[in-house]
């Protein structure tokens, strides 16, 4: 599965540095090592809110999910609905839409840290999230795999100061404070 991944990325990434017209091509900012697969198995639950609303850290995020209906539930915000600040929150008028992805598609999120490498304000990681399905729908559990695509940590991601290695400790340091 990584592998599929990444025979794919290398295309897309280009592809993204040419639309934002990088300096350097997000390929060489890619720390290849630093990616990682992440299995999620969202059990049958009561819960509402099976992964609460977040922005993912790295470059991009590529998502596939078993597909079956009622096993869905990944909602995005619509960010006009909201404060779109650069922080993890957003407000709680947030509107979610759902997310409904063919047998075969990818999803691809936007991550924080290539907001910060290509500096364009127009360009938001997308806020997500995922819910239980509605009570009109059988009650399934949810199998999505997510590769995260995540910079070199030696990178700077401003152009100067915080790297994306000392970024993701922080960042994964105050989730295990909330947790
Ligand atoms: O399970 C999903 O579909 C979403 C997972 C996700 O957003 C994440 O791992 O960052
Ligand atoms: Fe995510």
């Amino acid at each position: 599965m990584s592998k599929e991944f990444s025979r794919i990325l290398p295309g897309l990434l280009g592809s993204l540095s040419e639309v934002l017209q990088l300096d350097l091509s997000l390929n060489q900012h890619r720390g290849e090592y630093e990616d990682s697969l992440c299995l999620h198995h969202y059990p049958v639950t009561k819960r509402v809110e099976r992964n609460p609303a977040h922005k993912d850290f790295g470059i991009l995020t590529l998502l596939i999910q078993e597909h079956n209906e009622s096993s869905n539930g990944l909602e995005i915000a619509d960010l006009t609905s909201t404060d779109a600040k650069p922080s993890l929150d957003i407000n709680d008028n947030a509107r979610f839409v759902p997310v409904y992805p063919e047998a075969d598609d990818i999803i691809v999120f936007v991550g924080i840290s290539l907001k910060r490498l290509a500096r364009k304000a127009q360009f938001t990681p997308g806020v997500h999230r995922v819910v239980a399905p509605p009570d009109s729908m059988p009650q399934t559990s949810r199998y999505s795999i997510a590769y995260f695509v995540h910079p070199d940590a030696r990178t700077k991601l401003d152009g100067k100061g915080e790297t994306a290695g000392e970024y993701l400790r922080r960042r994964r340091e105050l989730s295990h404070i909330s947790s």
